[in-house]
């Protein structure tokens, strides 16, 4: 292996003892590539579909491996992804033992702390940690002007004033740092709960491990749980993978995870898995990067839609026949709800339901249609403008953001490519 992908002595220890623990690596071994950290090469012409690695469910590591006096001290509707935090906070040296080469081969947390916007410093985005500020204040007392983050990862806009949502709905895809905060304060109050002496560094740090290499697991003669962020494990070795556009091919048993090639890899090419068809800015919030092409990339005009139709009645009818928010644009337009949505802004409601309900098309005017959603693009394009323009003008003049150059130079890519989604929409819904 060429000595720059080399990936070094605590990986090459971790390797011999996952295999000596059962995992079969066909064709795939751990590797450094740049800007990636560790991932994982083709060491020979790989086919799609071909089997690349499986880790027995023995080596697994899931809530049931976790002894039940340490479970069952945590408050019921603990989440199953602070129960495994807290296990290798405060599990004892002797439980931990076994994964002790594993451990080595995390990324630190100060990898996290250049990566995950979460971390970052207030003025990028930040929440400030540590914990006696995120726990003892509200997220206005937080956000700071202008913001820098996507607002689907903030839920904050620099160039529009938005109200609370009238109605509440889930969004996986919005207003993630928000979610992320919820989830983590709950954690800490249910660790902290249990363990008090808790050290905030240690735990956030692992919380985050588990949050950015967890796979999707559900134990034998088990249902599905209900959230289905409770359905996690950790893989050891099948960790290794970074993730981008490719389908995803995974499957378990009560024997073992099997992750199959979902492409064919000539030797030397970088193997990836799925993580999910994630926009980049879920990506970004949650794992701490983006990529360059994505076909699962998109935005929101949520708040622009909401803000614009804000006629109680008409937000009503939107709640009422479930077409209330998740208003997305990708580079190929905008999606149905959307449309749907903008017709509501100029027919009556009678006409407005029959074409949901039934399909008629009475009253119907796609021209106007077009010039609203185009309207609603172009405030998503300039509050692109408007945000790249005080990044830019922070990294000259705001000593915090010089200090973080890298990370204000994140969001600037970003934003550069949230501007291309909304020009390339506008112009694909004018065609
Ligand atoms: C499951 S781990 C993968 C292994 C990881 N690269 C490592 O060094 O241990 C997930 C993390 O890998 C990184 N990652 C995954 N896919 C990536 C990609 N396509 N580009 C850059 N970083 C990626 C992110 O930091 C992410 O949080």
């Amino acid at each position: 292996m060429d000595p720059k992908h080399s990936p070094g002595e605590n990986h090459d220890a971790f390797t011999n003892w996952a295999l000596a623990q059962g995992v079969i690596a066909n064709g795939v071994t751990p590797a450094r590539f740049p800007g990636r950290g560790l991932g994982m090469v083709a060491t020979r012409k790989i086919k799609k579909g071909e089997t690349v690695v499986q880790v027995p469910t023995s080596t697994i590591f899931t809530i049931d491996h976790i002894p039940i006096d340490f479970r069952s001290r945590f408050p019921e509707d603990t989440a199953v992804q602070t129960i495994l935090a807290a296990f290798l906070t405060h599990g004892s040296e002797e439980q931990l033992e076994k994964y002790q080469l594993w451990f080595r081969t995390w990324p630190t947390r100060q990898d996290f702390e250049n990566s995950l916007p979460l971390l970052w410093p207030r003025e990028l985005g930040g929440l400030t940690w540590p914990s006696k500020d995120i726990l003892e204040s509200t997220r206005d007392d937080l956000s700071v002007a202008p913001n820098f983050l996507p607002p689907s990862i903030s839920g904050l806009w620099n160039s529009i004033k938005t109200e609370p949502r009238a109605r509440k709905y889930d969004s996986e895809h919005q207003d993630l740092e928000p979610m992320q905060e919820r989830r983590l304060k709950k954690a800490w109050a249910d660790v902290t709960s249990t363990f008090p002496e808790t050290d905030w560094e240690r735990f956030s740090y692992l919380w985050l491990i588990v949050n950015t290499r967890s796979f999707y697991w559900v134990g034998p003669n088990q249902q599905p749980p209900e959230n289905r962020n409770d359905a996690m494990a950790l893989l050891p070795f099948a960790d290794y993978f970074n993730h981008s556009n490719v389908e995803c091919d995974v499957k378990f048993d009560e024997n073992e995870y099997v992750l199959r090639a979902t492409e064919d890899y000539e030797k030397g090419d970088e193997v990836y898995m799925s993580y999910g068809s994630h926009p980049n800015d879920f990506l970004l919030a949650e794992y701490g990067f983006f990529l360059d092409e994505n076909d699962s990339d998109c935005v929101y005009l949520d708040a622009i839609v909401l803000k614009d139709i804000d006629s109680p009645d008409k937000q009503e009818e939107l709640w009422l026949n479930q077409y209330y928010g998740e208003y997305r644009v990708t580079t190929k337009g905008v999606c149905y709800r959307t449309e749907v949505a903008a017709c509501l802004k100029y027919m009556k409601d009678e006409d407005w339901r029959n074409h949901i309900l039934e399909g008629s098309i009475d009253g119907v005017d796609e021209k106007k249609s077009t010039e609203i959603i185009k309207g609603w693009l172009e405030v998503y394009a300039l509050e692109a403008d408007a945000t790249t323009r005080a990044i830019k003008m922070a990294l000259a003049s705001n000593p915090v953001a010089q200090a973080h150059r890298e990370k204000a130079e994140v969001l600037l890519r970003r934003w550069k490519q949230i501007k291309q989604i909304c020009d390339c929409a506008a112009k694909a819904i004018s065609l």
